[in-house]
């Protein structure tokens, strides 16, 4: 009986292990947080009534995070600690009677906040300047991220006045959904996978080694916590009032309740309200609110005794998986897709879920038949996060992922180092080739007006196109007789095509297609190369040479030229009269004479408006950045300009000109 015991608690360790590391180290987890947490519960359970198999290292006394070694370790000097979980009112009420008994008759009063789903993070200042940020990592040592974390424009660099001399803050960083929802956009633009959710892309945005790239992600910081001796604050409300004053970010849904009823109430307001913020939240955070008191209660091995999480469990149901299907992008890329039993899943039926990919179907072993849970989380499209085994069918079979493509039936592909499959038949798949031409016309490539997704298909599939080259040769009569096709439309339609000859060179680049050039990246090579026989002539060298293409970009673009169909394409564009070059007049104008130099713009401008000013920065060949950083040029300040943003530039020992000075240089 025991042996099967100590094997099962070795097992849970095991296994927790593995989801640990999947979790905080790959930031890709495979299974549910709730199921994460049942399994943990299990294990504390077993730990508990059998403490000759006591461990110290088991995942219930350590907090979960690694180290990566990829920056400075430091050790912390005061520890990080985790935080208990609760799913229900009766663990919370069970909570409350422990402490209690602890605290004696002394009334506890306790702040509730929300619980921000990102990554921590804690922030040392010494003498009203930040010298530090470090990850949780372990509890006991982190990763030195402070590069990184300085490009965080909420984060104050230099405080005018502190608690005390030397205090630590510690907060999450996390990325808002705009801002992550944005960065996704673009990625699939560029023919990219998404990011799967805001939370694990905070903190992979945290682990990059070039801190440029961080300062693109629209990363925030939320803060929660201070640790200073001699805090003249009594309480964790206060403490944290304070900080905001100094310029932290505390955000303004924290509340003191006088009796566990009145946490259940706050609760029971943001189960609702959570969804309206601009970021995600799992839970909410109870803590005692009495500094002196939560000295007295202490800590565990792994969290203070005096909080806990009381975590809202993410919108799961399950359901019967019927089909797995397959679909092929605009790049060839095969995404599988779960069709299930529709499901009423946070206020919408589901009937499609994403399974990401042939790993993902492997790992998690999800066979047609199955009950699958399906999961909402901040992702758009839903996704299958696991199989309830105890319902699998008798004569189920693993799932064979698809060989060939679902459209054209040739055999798919997949490049080492990638998690997707491939239809390498790019010119002659029916999807591809229609899917290529509907990003032609997109608005952000030729914008054609009179033009949308179906007429692309009806016209393909009447043989009147072939690729986006053919638009450019359709007649009028070859339309009309086409189904549902009225006159007006067909006018308007070729109108429309003959308009897009206007379209500038940097978005007829972008509408090309070419693999991971998206809009940005189209910008950048138009602006560099300045016409497409420049670029298509561009050795991989003179490629990467350009400002923020790498290897990839580099490749894909060489792929693109060297291949005879796209030649004959670009030859066909240029011969209708497309801008394939960037014209005069937008040449005009122009100088290199602030090439070199990065300039921040802050506050409200007389002489310039602040677009019109940024574009001249750009015209004469200068950048603009987005922050102030050691790598910032010029400051031009305008009217009310941020007092941090002064204190910063200060500090850095920046230049602050006006825009009359600025005029005066681009003279
Ligand atoms: N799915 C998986 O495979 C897997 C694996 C490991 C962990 N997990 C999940 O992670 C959880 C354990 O992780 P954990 O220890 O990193 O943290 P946690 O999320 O349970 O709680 C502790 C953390 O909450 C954060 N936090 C956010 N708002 C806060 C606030 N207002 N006050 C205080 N802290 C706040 C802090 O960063 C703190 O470190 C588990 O409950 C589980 O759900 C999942
Ligand atoms: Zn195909």
């Amino acid at each position: 009986m025991s042996i099967n015991i100590e094997q099962k608690i070795t097992e849970l360790r095991e296994e927790l292990r593995a989801h640990n590391y999947n979790y905080y180290v790959l930031d890709a987890a495979t299974i549910s947080d709730y199921d994460f947490d049942l399994k943990l519960k299990e294990l504390e359970k077993l730990e508990q009534e059998n403490p000759q198999f006591f461990d110290a290292n088991s995942p219930t006394q350590r907090v979960g995070g690694e180290i990566t070694k990829n920056f400075n370790t430091v050790t912390h000097k005061n520890r990080m600690y985790s935080l208990d979980n609760s799913y229900s009112k009766d663990d919370l009420l069970d909570w409350q009677k422990r402490i209690q008994k602890m605290i004696g008759d002394e009334p506890i009063s306790y702040t509730c906040e929300l619980k921000y789903d990102g990554a921590s993070i804690n922030l040392s200042y010494e003498n009203g300047i930040l010298i530090s940020a470090v990850t949780r990592g372990d509890g006991f040592q982190g990763d030195e991220v402070t590069a990184n974390i300085k490009t965080i424009k909420s984060i104050p660099l230099v405080l005018k006045e502190a608690f005390v001399p030397n205090f630590e803050i510690r907060g999450e960083i996390i990325l808002p959904l705009d801002g992550f929802n944005k960065m996704n956009e673009e990625r699939v633009e560029a023919g990219e996978d998404p990011y799967r959710n805001p939370r694990n892309t905070a903190s992979g945005s945290l682990k990059l080694q070039d801190s440029a790239e961080v300062s693109k992600r629209p990363l925030d910081c939320l803060l929660y916590h201070v640790v200073a001796n001699n805090n003249p604050n009594t309480s964790h409300f206060e403490t944290l009032e304070n900080a905001r004053k100094l310029g932290f970010k505390v955000p303004k849904a924290i509340e003191v309740c006088d009796s566990i009823d009145a946490v259940f109430q706050f609760i029971e307001k943001w189960d609702l309200k959570r969804h309206d913020l601009p970021y995600e939240t799992d839970g909410i955070v109870v803590k005692v609110n009495s500094l002196q008191q939560q000295e007295e209660l202490g800590f565990t091995a792994k969290a203070p005794r005096w909080a806990i999480a009381y975590k809202f469990k993410a919108e799961q149901e399950s359901t019967i998986l019927k089909e797995i299907t397959y679909q092929v992008g605009r790049t060839g890329a095969i995404t599988p897709v779960a069709n299930l039993d529709p499901v009423q899943l946070a206020g919408t039926t589901v009937k499609r879920a994403s399974l990401h990919n042939a790993d993902q179907i492997e790992k998690l072993d999800i066979r047609v038949g199955d009950t699958v849970f399906v999961e909402k989380g901040g992702e758009i499209i839903p996704k299958v996060v696991g199989v309830d085994f105890e319902n699998r069918p008798q004569d189920s079979v693993s799932t064979v992922y698809a060989t060939n493509c679902p459209d054209c039936n040739t055999a798919l592909v997949r490049k080492e180092g990638d998690a997707k499959h491939y239809c390498p038949n790019e010119y002659g798949c029916p999807t591809q080739i229609t899917a290529r031409i509907q990003h032609f016309i997109s608005r952000k490539a030729m914008n054609i007006d009179g033009l949308g997704t179906e007429t692309i298909e009806l016209l393909f599939e009447n043989g009147l196109i072939h690729n986006y080259a053919d638009l450019y040769e359709l007649k009028f009569e070859q339309i009309i007789p086409l189904d549902r096709m009225a006159e007006k439309s067909a006018e308007n339609m070729i109108a429309g095509i003959l308009k897009s000859k206007e379209i500038p060179f940097e978005k007829v680049l972008f509408a090309l297609g070419i693999r991971y050039v998206g809009e940005t990246v189209a910008k950048k090579l138009a602006k560099h190369f300045k016409s497409i026989d420049n670029l298509m002539n561009a050795t991989f060298e003179q490629l990467i040479a350009v400002d923020e293409i790498g290897d990839r970009i580099a490749e894909s673009v060489i792929d693109f030229a060297s291949n005879l169909i796209n030649i004959q394409l670009v030859d066909r564009l240029k011969s209708y009269g497309v801008q394939l070059e960037v014209s005069e007049e937008s040449l005009e104008g122009k100088t290199e004479i602030l090439a070199g130099k990065i300039f921040v713009v802050s506050g409200v401008f007389t002489v310039f408006n602040r677009n019109d000013l940024k574009k001249s920065i750009e015209d004469n060949g200068g950048k603009v950045g987005s922050s102030i950083s050691k790598k910032t040029t010029y400051v031009i300040a305008g009217d009310n300009m941020g007092p941090s943003k002064l204190a910063k530039a200060e500090s850095l020992g920046i230049p602050i000109i006006s825009e009359l000075d600025y005029k005066e240089m681009i003279a």
